[in-house]
């Protein structure tokens, strides 16, 4: 594999569900896979998990990781071609990129949305632009509009979890005061429609995300309806996708509760806000599996980088 970018990049789940348990099994297995060979983690923003486990997946690797946060420790990065850079930005992708790509094998970067302006964050400009000017592989720690790093775990965590062929996986939005993006919601989906899986998505009406991702997924603007019988329900704020970037809905009803989730499993990509997303009852109970599912963020970025390194 050349760059993982995108949930596209995977191609086939299944298989990749199984080599990501034998990596956790014997996560050092590969150990000299990975020797002088150098991981350059670049943040836009803030994290702490993926910065974390994808550091950790490289050493386990063999590699030595190095990271940066870019937005405010590195010059402004310019992305626009053929501006007069006589504003903010001191730099252009295209040296940043060139030479970032000198002292690592693998760049990975984090880049969120501007939730501003659509077009923008759908052309994916920080995440194309490093595959674009940089001359090594490049792994997409969230970008603009996906998350694939987080929905390999997602899928991960579900195929250890499940305890029947084909479980029901809900995917409800839930209330925020920030305007978050759609990227984990959007590879979510895209991993789901690759599984085994029965899976709807609820959300209040409005909150449509975007037709290209949704496909032909299943909605239920009902959430109790959709929530029946479901075996997992993940959980995920995002702002709206049609008036874009905007917080038009804060319904405190949509909280995931206890007695909303009865038998499922519930899951998130934390960070999560207590008492506003879910309740404490929940993440406090025995059906919630949020650790156990950040610490598959390890194994999911250890395959990942594994198969970038034998493809080098
Ligand atoms: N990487 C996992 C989620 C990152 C981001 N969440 C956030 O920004 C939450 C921030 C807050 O709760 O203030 C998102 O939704 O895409
Ligand atoms: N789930 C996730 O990506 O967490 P961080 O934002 O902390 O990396």
């Amino acid at each position: 594999m050349k760059h993982y970018t995108s949930i596209k990049d995977i191609d086939d789940i299944t298989i990749w569900i199984q080599e990501a348990k034998a990596l956790k099994r014997n996560p050092l297995n590969y150990k000299e896979l990975g020797k002088n060979k150098t991981l350059g983690l670049l943040f836009f923003n803030s994290s702490l998990r993926t910065r974390l486990s994808t550091q950790k997946a490289a050493l386990n690797l063999g590699m030595d990781p190095i990271v940066m946060n870019v937005s405010g420790d590195a010059w402004g990065i310019e992305f626009g071609d053929g501006t007069i850079m006589n504003g903010n930005t001191a730099e252009h992708i295209k040296e940043a990129a060139a030479v970032v790509s000198q002292y690592c094998d693998i760049i990975a970067v984090r880049a969120f949305p501007t939730l501003t302006d659509k077009e923008k964050d759908e052309s994916e400009q920080v995440l194309n632009a490093f595959v674009k000017y940089a001359s090594v592989p490049i792994v997409n720690m969230e970008s603009a509009t996906g998350h694939p790093l987080q929905a390999l775990t997602d899928a991960i965590t579900i195929s250890e979890f499940k305890q029947k062929d084909k479980p029901k996986v809900v995917l409800s939005w839930a209330p925020h005061i920030k305007a978050l993006p759609h990227a984990v919601a959007n590879s979510f989906i895209q991993a789901m429609q690759k599984m085994d899986v029965e899976f709807v998505v609820t959300h209040p009406e409005g909150y449509d995300l975007s037709p290209d991702i949704m496909s032909n997924t299943k909605v239920n603007y009902n959430q109790t309806e959709a929530l029946k019988d479901a075996d997992f329900v993940y959980v995920k704020n995002w702002s709206n996708y049609k008036d874009y970037g905007k917080v038009t809905n804060t319904d405190p009803n949509w909280m995931i509760t206890k007695e909303k989730i009865g038998d499922a499993k519930f899951m998130h990509c934390l960070p999560v806000r207590r008492n506003l997303i879910v309740e404490d009852a929940v993440l406090d109970s025995d059906s919630s599996i949020v650790i156990q599912q950040a610490n598959n963020r390890t194994y999911a970025a250890q395959l990942v980088l594994k198969k970038i390194l034998e493809d080098l």
